[in-house]
């Protein structure tokens, strides 16, 4: 046995009787269901490290025939996972959707309650559908930039289904009612603590991968990966640090009071945008679109100053999401200065991912992958065009706590994060299945479907968003308010529809993608090789 399936093998099990053990005496019964289900992925991982013993190789090759022998396995996982994952958040962003416009649809019952499923949807799309094709795409760009196989055999599985553990943990705990109201950040301190033992696997086998490079050159991807997971390790460590009630309760406190606390949460907030949906996905754009396009990047340097000036800048912005509150006026001034300042890193990395194509123009008609991904650039230029503006402090006075900020975060969130998503995996899940893709025009019905479907939630929501902030500030001569805050909530109504509409389509797209890669993953036909499916798709 491998010093990693005798390490997994004892502290699976250690960890499955303390787990056991917590369970028995669990102040609440929630609690104690989420100690079964750690106790059960101890003996789950117990038994899957033995039966990976019995059945492996006696030695894994790090090569065969003078090439790396890349480890997809992990990747397949978290690439389905993905899909999934999408699909499930998908479906609870539609159905918070129709509750604001229909609030009669929860029927009463808790689980079903707006207030819980709304962090089950940020969840499920930010951690289990972006996750996953983080944890994918990243484990495939590391290894072939640096031509080396993944490090460690154990450790790369622990690391993607410890993270799915995580996953089943926090969105079951949102149902449930365990939340310590952060938002982004909902999990309690028993998941954090199980979030940080998998995160330093991930930096751990990230940087062991790179440690074993054969290509001397560390590529662009790989930074933005890394500032990624060392940025995201530091900021839960510093929003999550909260004391228990006892071991047996799901309840902490957090040691941070008052504004204190509002400005770690932010710094975490905004950062996690900053790191987790934008430099990670940076990482698949630096990669992916010059893979599919087949061209270099349009310019190696500027990728270089884009990755500095972005983490220098984005880390100080988090105040521009409080602005007017007990935050002290210069701090949010501060905020509001990076901010606008971030716009030109922003768009300089848009330049650069779009004159990728310079000289292959010509595929975007031909490619709806290509076209996905480089729409995808586009909405990233105007998510962080419309950022900047919204943390103008006046701006902000109109935009905040209005449905603005809902589309500004969907522009980003569904145009930028859902298509290179999507992008990515259309390239990803032909290669490591070594498949050819089973059907470019489906691929070209969800580009078109999703893309309607972005383009109404957005334009619904500016709308709403614009009304909204005016109705609250409309006076009367006589100085009372013009409207009551239900008049306000009544006209949201048809804009709440349109936005439904709009996700549903979203929806109905991402279940056109799991079809297709369901054909492609069933098709007896293989790709020569990983490149072949590529070559082969156009
Ligand atoms: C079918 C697609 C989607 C629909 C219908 C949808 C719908 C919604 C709704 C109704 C809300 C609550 C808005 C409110 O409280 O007023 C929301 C919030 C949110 N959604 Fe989505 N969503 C979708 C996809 C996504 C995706 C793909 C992401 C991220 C990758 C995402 C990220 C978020 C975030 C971060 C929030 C919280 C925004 C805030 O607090 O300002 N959504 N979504
Ligand atoms: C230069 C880049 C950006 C800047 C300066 C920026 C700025 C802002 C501002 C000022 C707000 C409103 C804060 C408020 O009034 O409460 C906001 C909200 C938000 N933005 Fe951005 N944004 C940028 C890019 C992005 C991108 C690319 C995404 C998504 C991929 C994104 C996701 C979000 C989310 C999720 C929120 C809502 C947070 C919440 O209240 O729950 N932003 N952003
Ligand atoms: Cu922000």
């Amino acid at each position: 046995m491998t010093f990693g399936e005798i390490t997994m093998i004892v502290v699976s099990l250690v960890g499955a009787i303390g787990a056991l053990f917590i369970a028995s005496k669990a102040y609440t019964a929630p609690y104690a269901f989420h100690m079964i289900v750690f106790a059960l992925a101890g003996f789950g991982g117990v038994i899957a490290t033995l039966k990976r013993y019995k059945s492996r190789p006696a030695v894994i090759p790090q090569e065969i025939d003078g090439k790396p022998n890349y480890n997809y396995g992990p990747i397949k996982f978290t690439s389905i996972a993905a899909v999934f994952w999408g699909i499930a958040g998908f479906l609870v962003g539609l159905i918070i959707a129709l509750e604001l416009a229909f609030p009669d649809l929860s029927m009463g019952l808790p689980w079903l309650n707006f207030g819980r499923l709304r962090p089950l949807h940020t969840s499920a799309v930010i951690f289990a559908f972006g996750g996953n094709v983080l944890l994918a795409t990243s484990f495939y760009a590391v290894q072939r930039t640096c031509r080396a196989r993944l490090a460690g055999e154990i450790a790369p599985w622990f690391v993607v289904l410890g993270y799915n553990l995580f996953i089943v943990i926090a969105g079951t705990g949102y149902l449930l009612g365990i939340t310590q109201s952060k938002e982004y950040a909902e999990p309690e301190w028993y998941s954090d603590l199980w979030l940080t033992i998998v995160w330093v696997g991930y930096l751990l086998v990230f940087l062991a991968t790179l440690w074993k490079r054969k290509e001397p050159h560390i590529y662009v991807a790989n930074w933005f990966t890394l500032a990624f997971i060392i940025t995201i390790a530091m900021l839960h460590l510093g929003n999550n640090a909260s004391i228990p009630v006892s071991i047996f309760s799901p309840k902490s406190y957090i040691v941070w009071s008052g504004v204190q606390d509002a400005m770690f949460q932010w710094w975490y907030g905004h950062n996690a945008v900053g790191f987790y949906l934008t430099a990670a996905f940076l990482a698949i754009m630096y990669y992916f679109v010059p893979k599919r396009a087949e061209r270099p990047v349009y310019s190696y340097r500027l990728s270089i100053i884009h990755f500095w000036a972005l983490i220098f800048m984005y880390i100080w912005a988090g105040p521009h999401h409080l602005h007017y509150t007990a935050l002290p006026d210069w701090t949010q001034t501060l905020g509001m200065t990076f901010s606008i300042m971030l716009w030109m890193p922003s768009w300089g990395g848009m330049i650069n991912g779009l004159m990728t194509l310079s000289g292959a123009w010509d595929k975007l008609r031909t490619d709806p992958v290509l076209r996905m991904l480089v729409v995808s650039v586009a909405f990233y230029g105007m998510s962080t065009f419309e950022g900047p503006l919204m943390s103008i402090k006046v701006v902000n006075s109109l935009s905040h706590y209005t449905d603005w900020t809902i589309g500004h975060v969907h522009s980003g969130a569904l145009g930028w994060v859902g298509f290179v998503s999507f992008g990515a995996l259309y390239c990803l899940i032909p290669w490591v299945f070594n498949r050819r893709l089973y059907s470019l025009k489906l691929v070209n019905w969800h580009f078109w479907i999703a893309t309607i479907g972005i383009v109404l939630y957005i334009t619904a929501m500016w709308v709403s968003g614009i009304l909204q902030g005016l109705m609250w500030r409309a006076y009367t001569a006589n100085g009372f308010l013009e409207y009551s805050f239900i008049e306000t909530v009544e006209a949201m109504f048809p804009f709440y529809v349109i936005r439904a509409a709009g996700g549903g389509l979203f929806l109905i797209g991402a279940l056109i993608m799991a079809f297709n890669f369901y054909k492609t993953i069933r098709s007896p036909e293989q790709a020569s090789a990983p490149e072949a499916a590529l070559a082969l798709a156009e």
